[in-house]
């Protein structure tokens, strides 16, 4: 890459990532070497199975978000052992560090495991294993927030999330925060509305994935109903000029993840995703790569996207990344820290600039 490239700097940032999906950042090639060495049987039915090869091609052909989780669940299928669960979460942290992050909020989907018999500690246990050798070999902190299925009955995220071993969890501090993913359409954030509240009491962190493919509607309700601190995707916001100026003046915090809008074809490209008009409004977002294993990137190539389709001015990069450190749910200590790498970062680009 050419050195004054932009995209130097974009490497050169201090990143927080919001949006990533643990088990979205399992490759086709973990994948095999799972489903072998655990004697997981992959679909014979469906010829993508066939190689990572033939996988990974399907993978540029998803029609739906809907078309995306029936391989996502598939995929993590492959996941048994506490150590299959660690491989997978140090394989992410590895192409974080290479990507310039230095905070991670990572998702994990808890229901997805306890429906296969994986006891809930498991995952705990090699996620955690891997969130400390982040922290200790890439110097990369990290925050475990819990999904909860939205196309499953609420009454099973309730009991999920008041089962025991989560409770434990969440008191000990390893887990810090809840989020709603899975499939949008017909499942509104207010069916969720018991286990917001019962998540606010307990002093976690709250967002919940909203406006992806779903209407507005439900970033406002998500908003109101569930009491998000943030939302995730958000991109249907443009939609109305009320709710947006709304999310303006509150700070409200989108994690925005082009890349997956394109895949999943909520928009036909990067640049239909609203960051001019989120840019212009005052609207903070910050960029993620949701899950990278499957939608052909990982965070710095979703800042790269950005940048070829909006060429954002560096002090527009400054206040992205800016967002992003001042939004997420790390000590105000490592707040300031990232916020000190940021201005040495943009000093020493504009000094090499002229
Ligand atoms: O993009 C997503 N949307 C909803 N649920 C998800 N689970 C993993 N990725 C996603
Ligand atoms: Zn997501």
């Amino acid at each position: 890459m050419c050195k004054s490239s932009i995209h130097t700097l974009l490497k050169q940032l201090p990143k927080c990532e919001h949006h990533i999906h643990l088990e979205g950042a399992l490759s086709p090639q973990l994948l095999f070497q799972l489903a072998e060495k655990n004697t997981i049987t992959l679909p014979q039915d469906d010829e993508a199975f066939k190689t990572p090869e033939s996988l990974l091609e399907r993978y540029e052909r998803f029609t739906s978000l809907d078309d995306f989780l029936g391989y996502y669940y598939i995929g993590m299928s492959a996941l048994i052992t506490a150590s299959d669960f660690e491989a997978l979460a140090w394989d992410y942290f590895q192409h974080a560090s290479a990507d310039g992050v230095h905070h991670a909020e990572v998702f994990f989907d808890p229901q997805a495991h306890t429906s296969r018999n994986v006891a809930y500690p498991t995952v705990i246990q090699g996620f955690q294993a891997a969130c400390e050798r982040a922290e200790k070999e890439l110097g990369i902190t990290t925050i475990l927030t819990a999904c909860y299925l939205r196309h499953l009955p609420p009454a099973e995220s309730l009991e999920m999330f008041q089962s025991p071993e989560v409770q434990e969890s969440y008191r000990n501090g390893t887990v810090k925060g809840i989020g709603l993913d899975s499939s949008e359409m017909n499942f509104p954030p207010h069916l969720f509305e018991d286990l917001y509240r019962g998540a606010k009491e307990l002093g976690l962190r709250r967002t919940a994935h909203a406006g992806e493919e779903g209407p507005v509607s439900y970033i406002s309700s998500a908003l109101t109903i569930l009491n998000a601190e943030r939302i995730d995707h958000g991109i249907q916001l443009a939609q109305d000029d009320v709710l947006l100026k709304q999310i303006a003046d509150q700070g409200t915090l989108l994690t925005v993840c082009p890349l997956s809008n394109v895949v999943l074809r909520c928009v036909k490209s990067v640049s239909e995703v609203p960051i001019r008009k989120f840019l212009d409004h005052g609207v903070k977002f910050s960029l993620n790569s949701d899950d990278p294993a499957y939608f052909g990137g990982h965070i710095l190539d979703n800042y790269c996207a950005v940048h070829d389709a909006f060429e954002l001015s560096v002090s527009e990069w400054e206040s992205v990344c800016r967002a992003g450190i001042e939004g997420s749910w790390c000590s105000e200590e490592r707040k300031t820290e990232m916020l000190v790498v940021l201005e040495k970062v943009i000093r020493e680009w504009e000094e090499s600039q002229n």
